[in-house]
């Protein structure tokens, strides 16, 4: 990891202001792998969020021969990937995070093969790639694994000439998708994928590729049909806002009391979890690009299932496991994507929740006054939702493990103090 990283929270302020959310992580992830496809010219992509998943996929577009600058004041990222020269995803950055994976299509476009010794991403029990290796066997290509000397698995993809094909999720994977449009992009023939993602980032990502010259039709209705061309070029575009971070700051209203005028966040994009914040006692107002926030009333408890898009996101999942705790009665959670997202449970324990959990089902017993105490980040929603928590306690919060949150936020304290609260990161 190289350096701890923590936050410290004084709750009990109310915020109040205008926030500028961020652009998408989960779009520019993509993004950035789409443009390793480009063999000619520099791709520019605008609104990129300065998170260290960011920077993890600059280092690794590096270690493969593109040349990438991030400019941070100007959340601007240039990739010319002109001269790919490796197809190594090396552990060190790819075990880092789990957008490195979308890296495989553009490597196997240009490079014939994509050899993976380890990919990341947030611990949040069983996250399997199956969709992912059998929709490129389809197309043609070989997937093989074997040990490396220090026991790590390295996976090693051979392209051959991928062909088109009908291609399937079983459910339908956010990633997946993505990587089966980008193989299909430049395979020979027509793809049709079923069962396709819907979320905004893979619309989002779909705009891009057509930009640059790919043929895809379908995207959001859950079959999308992909016509193979030569080349792709590189392109400008602007990464949409993200959704994730605006139900944040959404929710860093709600659990103070505050009201906040959310620059960038469009309602629709929040799916159920909108509804879910109103039945709780939110009050929305879409203005053009600004969504106005605000909740004055007591909060009410709710029931959660999280689903894809356009149901409650899973990322929202551990943020709303926060605020609930402060609900006026008990709260379900029911967790359907993944089968590890509760770490949550015990460090809210710590500082006076009282959440009892089975399987991928928990019950948040609120109302349950919040207090400071020392807790763990154990992945990036985690670290968000101690945030939310922190800023409704009574006391000091330190959130340690806080890379997590970096990971996918943005300037947090810098963007939370200016709308009024006390919270500082620090980092040896
Ligand atoms: C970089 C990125 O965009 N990350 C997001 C993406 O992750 P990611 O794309 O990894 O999530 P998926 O949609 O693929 O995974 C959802 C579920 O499907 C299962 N599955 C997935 C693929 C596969 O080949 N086989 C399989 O069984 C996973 O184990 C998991 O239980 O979508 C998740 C669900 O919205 C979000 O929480 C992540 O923030
Ligand atoms: C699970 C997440 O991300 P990733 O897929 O990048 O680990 C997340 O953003 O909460």
């Amino acid at each position: 990891m190289g350096h701890e990283v923590r936050y410290r929270v004084r709750g009990g302020r109310q915020l109040h202001g205008t926030v500028f959310i961020q652009g998408a992580k989960n779009a520019v992830l993509p993004m950035i792998g789409a443009s390793l496809m480009a063999a000619k010219g520099r791709t520019v992509l605008r609104n990129v969020p300065i998170i260290e998943d960011v920077r993890r996929a600059v280092e690794l577009a590096r270690a493969i021969g593109a040349r990438a600058e991030l400019h941070e004041t100007e959340r601007t990222l240039v990739i010319d990937a002109s001269s790919l020269d490796t197809p190594v995803l090396p552990a060190d950055i790819a075990s880092r995070f789990r957008g490195s994976f979308l890296f495989v299509p553009a490597l196997l476009h240009r490079l014939g093969e994509a050899i993976i010794e380890g990919v990341g991403g947030c611990n949040l029990g069983s996250r399997n790639l199956d969709f992912h290796y059998n929709g490129f066997k389809r197309m043609g290509a070989t997937v093989t694994e074997h040990v490396a000397d220090n026991g790590d698995g390295i996976i090693h993809i051979k392209a051959g000439d991928l062909r088109g094909g009908t291609l399937y999720c079983d459910t339908p994977s956010h990633t997946g998708t993505e990587n089966l449009i980008m193989a299909a992009a430049m395979a020979h023939g027509t793809t049709l994928i079923k069962n396709a993602a819907l979320e905004p980032e893979v619309l989002d990502n779909i705009a891009i590729l057509q930009a640059m010259g790919a043929r895809i039709s379908g995207g959001g209705t859950g079959f999308i049909t992909v016509d193979g061309v030569d080349e792709l070029t590189a392109v400008e575009h602007t990464v949409m806002p993200d959704r994730i971070d605006a139900g944040v700051f959404v929710m860093a209203a709600a659990i103070t009391g505050g009201d906040l005028n959310l620059v960038g966040a469009t309602l629709e994009h929040l799916g159920v979890a909108a509804d879910k914040l109103e039945q709780m006692g939110v009050e929305f107002h879409q203005q053009g690009a600004v969504l106005q926030v605000r909740r004055d009333r007591t909060l009410r408890p709710i029931n959660v299932i999280t689903d894809e898009y356009p149901g409650f996101a899973t990322d929202l999942q551990s943020p709303i496991m926060a605020l609930s705790c402060l609900a006026e009665g008990p709260s379900y959670i029911y967790e359907r994507i993944f089968d590890g997202r509760f770490k949550l449970a015990a460090e809210l324990g710590k500082m006076g929740a009282h959440i009892e959990v089975d399987g991928n089902r928990a019950k948040v017993n609120g109302p349950r006054a919040l207090r400071g105490a020392e807790v763990e980040a154990h992945d990036l929603r985690c670290g968000s939702a101690l945030v939310l928590a922190g800023l409704a306690a009574e006391g000091e919060t330190t959130i340690t493990s806080a890379y997590y949150l970096d990971r996918g936020h943005a300037h947090t304290a810098e963007r939370l103090s200016q709308l009024g609260a006390e919270i500082v990161r620090e980092a040896d």
